[in-house]
Order: structure tokens, then sequence, then C-alpha cells
């Protein structure tokens, strides 16, 4: 049995579950202060082990994640988000400065399990500590699903202005397979959206606020009928938010 076992956990590409998993999220849904309605930390512990336990880590969906989206639900302020995509530190780094900004790590959701790797097995109640699924094995995967619904849950509930924060050292800032492109601004319902496209000090820029990218994520947020603006920056200082 236990070669069976061993055998089953070698079979993915990623890190396996994250070492005291529950332990790590009761933790941090503990310390977690922002301002949110009183959760009970053992409820949502509990919904965020059901989504994937005793389940095939291939076969996750985003209805497993709905009991653990409802108990964490929480409404930022218009105005106050800010979405990333390929600057995730730089993105960290300015709501640390600015605590009245959010990223999803801000929120309670995404600070549950940033950095964090979870799957289990079909027909145990075990977690697979070995290895985990990675988009590239299959992309029904506990965490890639995951991102991707609180992704779309945080992108939903924003409203206002949205701020996103873009990589102009890349040649294509918009990605549009990126979460960002590919689950975030379909779902907006925001009546703005404010890029920041953020250069390197020194380095030339590989992409503009005229370049080809941004005027096709400039004709997607038109067809959803928000007004668009980008600016250039060469660092978080110049992001007047
Ligand atoms: N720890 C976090 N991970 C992620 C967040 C997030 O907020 N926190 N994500 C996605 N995400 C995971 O990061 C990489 C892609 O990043 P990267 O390629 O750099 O950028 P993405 O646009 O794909 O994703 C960033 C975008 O989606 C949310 C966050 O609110 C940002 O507005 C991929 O694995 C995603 O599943």
């Amino acid at each position: 049995v236990g070669l069976w076992i061993y055998w089953k956990a070698q079979s993915w590409s990623g890190p396996g579950t994250t070492p005291y998993f529950l332990e790590e999220l009761e933790k941090r849904c503990f310390s977690y202060t922002r301002d949110i309605s009183p959760v009970d930390c053992t409820k949502i512990v509990e919904a965020f082990e059901n989504a994937f336990i005793f389940k095939d880590p291939c076969k996750i969906t985003e209805e497993d994640y709905e009991p653990l989206l409802k108990l964490t639900k929480q409404s930022i302020p218009c105005g106050k988000v800010l979405l990333w995509s390929k600057t995730k530190a730089m993105a960290h780094r300015f709501t640390q400065q600015r605590q009245d900004l959010f990223t999803l790590e801000d929120a309670l959701l995404g600070y549950l399990a940033d950095g964090l790797s979870w799957c289990g097995f079909p027909d145990s109640n075990a977690m697979n500590y070995q290895s985990c699924p990675t988009r590239g094995d299959c992309k029904e995967n506990p965490v890639s699903v995951f991102w991707d619904v609180a992704s779309k849950t945080f992108a939903q509930g924003a409203c206002g202005v949205v701020n996103v924060l873009l990589n102009g050292t890349r040649s294509n800032a918009f990605d549009e397979n990126s979460t960002f492109g590919r689950v975030e601004l379909h779902t907006l319902k925001a009546s703005a959206l404010h890029v920041w496209l953020l250069h390197d000090q020194e380095g030339e820029p590989s992409d503009t606020c005229s370049g080809s990218s941004i005027a096709h994520l400039e004709s997607i947020a038109s067809g959803k009928s928000m007004t668009f603006n980008c600016q250039d920056i060469k660092s978080l200082d110049e992001m007047r938010v």
C-alpha cells in the first residue's frame, strides 16, 4: 500500500501541499486585520479544506469554492481596488504604503492563500504533500481554479475607477492570457479603468501607453462602456490614486 501511495503522490509537476496548511490558514485568518464583518475562522478553514479534499485534483470546479467565497465576502470601497499583472511585488509594495487601497492579496481571500499550495486525492481525506498539479498538468487544479475564481469575485466587486498596474518592460504590457486579461477584465462592472504602466528607472520602455497592446486593452474597456486612462510612470510615487 505504501508503494501505491508513494506512486500516486509522485504524479504532479508542482510543489506539494504546504506543510501545516490548515494551521497556516487559521493563523492568517486570525491575523487578518482589515475591516471585514466578523468572520468565523474555523468555518472558513473548513470550507477551504472541503473545496479540494476527497476530490480529483484535476477536476476542481469554481462551485467547489462557493462556500468559501460566501464566508469571505468583502466589499472594497469604490475606487480603491488595484489589479496587477506581471507586477506582483510592486503592486503589493504600493498597497503596503497605501493601506486604503486593496489588491486581492489585501482582501481576506487572497491574504489567506498567497504563496500556498494545496491538493488532495479523490479517494481519501489526505493531502498530497509530495506534489500538486500545475496548469501544465491540468487546468482544473485546486490552486489555479482558486486564483481564477478569487480574481473573478474580486474584480466583480470593484466599483468606480479600477486601477491596474502593468509592466512596461514587457513587450506586451497587456497580455490577454493573463489572469487580468482572461478573467478580471471581462468581469469588471466598474465605470472606469486607469492603467499605470510602470517602466524601469533606467531601461528603455518595451511598451508604452501609446503601444498596440494598450490600444487593445482600451478597445475592450470601451466595449464595456468604461472610460479609459493610461499613464506611463517610472516610479510608484507617480501613482496618484
Ligand atoms: N498570489 C496571487 N496570485 C495571483 C493573484 C493574486 O492576487 N495573488 N492574481 C492571479 N494570481 C496568480 O498569479 C499568477 C499570474 O500572475 P501574473 O502573470 O503576474 O499576472 P496575472 O494577470 O496572471 O494575475 C494577476 C491578477 O490576478 C490576480 C490579481 O488580482 C491580479 O490582478 C497566476 O498563477 C495567477 O493564478
